[in-house]
């Protein structure tokens, strides 16, 4: 493929770091170099020659930097094109010289945004001249280069150094296509910013990091994350996360986050909690919310909010599993860990955050709030003319954390402080309960005296009266059936005390 010589260039930089390599490579090339004010200078202590813009302008940079590169003299340099027999007699006779090539880094709009800074200082940094020039660059790829990041100066330098100087049509078109990445995410942001209330019903995301991971949810189909997963975890040991994994760590971090107060483990398979507990130590967690299901634990994602001490690893070290998040791990808890060399232990260093909550749908995409509702004692309308006692009720907050985290129709039964059993996913509640009881009963727990947590109100009296056969003392619900009644009544016969919280909490 045909290489056009770069002659020369524009380089207009807000951070200069990493700019050197190019700045000796264009040096030794002899490329006519043109520059805005702090790149300028920052190029000559490189001890490279710089034609200021301004002298090509014939204006200084006004309005506080405002325009500084926004003149026909670049513009034309840039956009001209060069097979054209009319732009090229108005570019002689207008005094504009061909620019082949266009390196621009731009105010650091996002991050200004995220340091808080005030309003003005946030406007200030969206960037008129370093977008325009970009486009303009982008847009004639056809004769010219365009950097529009210094994430791509390592791209440029290899391409240049491979060909000799100069860049192949195809080089020319891939900067173009990474051009209007680097401008629609910029302008994503922007928009984002202006748009904070919603005013505007439009959906603009914009997440330049992928992952391709090894494949999606089976083999045959492809997959990619998108987002800054670094920021959330540090990787310490094992393969590759899958997008399973994935799947399963993202609802691991949601449940394990509603126990802020006491030292809490979470075992989970397909996105549901097989195991759960709390307990005086991680070791003491981890045996309880193994105990929920020692089968289903089995190749599951673990997880914790405490420290993984040496105790906790030895125990659970025998278990083959497919990952371990913690907040930090002990040195000899995690040279035990290691001991697999495939499993993955993931350091949480932040809480996931956000508020909202997208999927595609059919031809678009649905958008909805997360669900951030956890109900607490306080929450509670007691309905029955039993109320639960202080332990109960502990145990029925513990069981709607869980039940909120486990798809729906889900029935949760716990004590206080340990997942017995729940029934996920079922297209009745009444089979959701029949399966949490056999699970339960299966892996040996005894009901009496248990609890029990609904996703959403009970529309017949059924789940209340199987679960008082079962001896079940306590329940929470949302209530919100026309038939509530119905299961107050029958837990009043029964000598059963029921809560409704008004918050249904659906996971589909
Ligand atoms: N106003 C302009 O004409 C203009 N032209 C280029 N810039 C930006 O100015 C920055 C470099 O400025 P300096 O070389 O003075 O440090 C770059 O981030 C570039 O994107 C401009 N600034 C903002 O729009």
């Amino acid at each position: 493929m045909a290489v056009k010589k770069i002659e020369s260039a524009l380089i207009s930089v807000f951070y200069k770091d990493n700019l050197e390599p190019i700045i000796a490579l264009l040096k030794e090339q002899g490329v006519k170099i043109y520059s805005t004010g702090g790149t300028q200078k920052f190029i000559e202590e490189q001890g490279a020659e710089v034609t200021p813009v301004e002298e090509l302008t014939g204006y200084p940079s006004i309005f506080g930097g405002r325009v500084k590169t926004l003149h026909p003299k670049v513009f034309g340099g840039i956009l001209h094109r060069r097979e054209e027999e009319g732009d090229l007699s108005q570019a002689v006779e207008f005094g504009i010289p061909s620019i082949d090539l266009v390196i621009v880094d731009l105010y650091p709009f996002e991050e200004t945004v995220a340091s808080g800074a005030a309003e003005q200082d946030i406007i200030e940094k969206i960037d008129i001249g370093g977008i325009s020039l970009i486009r303009a660059a982008a847009k004639n790829f056809k004769d010219v280069t365009i950097v529009a990041s210094r994430e791509q100066y390592g791209e440029l330098e290899e391409r240049l150094k491979n060909n000799g100087g100069g860049t192949t049509m195809e080089d020319r078109r891939y900067f173009a296509a990474q051009a209007f990445q680097v401008s629609s995410h910029y302008d994503t942001h922007i928009f984002n910013y202006f748009n904070q209330e919603e005013e505007i019903p439009a959906l603009k995301i914009s997440e330049s990091n992928a992952k391709t991971l090894r494949y999606g949810e089976n083999p045959h189909q492809k997959g990619v994350f998108y987002g800054k997963l670094d920021d959330l975890f540090d990787q310490l040991n094992g393969k590759e996360l899958s997008y399973n994994n994935l799947v399963d760590i993202d609802a691991a971090v949601a449940l394990i986050a509603e126990f802020d107060q006491e030292t809490a483990f979470a075992i989970l398979k397909h996105n549901n909690a097989c195991g759960v507990a709390t307990g005086a130590s991680v070791k003491e967690a981890y045996q309880k919310a193994f105990e929920a299901d020692t089968l289903s634990a089995f190749g599951g994602v673990l997880i914790t909010n405490q420290k993984v001490d040496k105790a906790a690893a030895e125990e659970m070290h025998s278990l083959f599993f497919e990952v371990l998040i913690a907040p930090a791990f002990d040195d000899d808890a995690l040279e035990i860990l290691k001991g697999k060399k495939n499993r993955i232990l993931l350091l949480q260093k932040s809480q996931v955050g956000g508020t909202k909550l997208v999927k595609t749908l059919l031809n678009g995409y649905i958008e909805q709030d997360k669900d951030l509702a956890t109900e607490s004692k306080d929450d509670f309308k007691v309905v029955t003319k039993v109320a639960p006692t202080e332990e109960q009720k502990d145990a029925l907050v513990f069981a709607a954390k869980v039940c909120k985290h486990t798809k729906s129709n889900t029935i949760v039964l716990s004590n206080q402080d340990q997942l017995f059993a729940s029934g996920v996913g079922q297209t009745s509640r009444v089979d959701s309960l029949k399966q949490a009881i056999e699970k339960a009963k299966s892996f040996g727990f005894d009901l009496n005296g248990a609890v029990m947590a609904s996703d959403a109100f009970f529309p017949f009296p059924d789940c209340v009266e199987i679960a008082s056969k079962e001896g079940i003392a306590s329940v929470v619900q949302p209530g919100g059936s026309i038939k509530d009644k119905d299961s107050i009544e029958f837990c009043d016969q029964a000598g059963m005390s029921m809560v409704m919280t008004g918050v249904r909490h659906f996971k589909h």
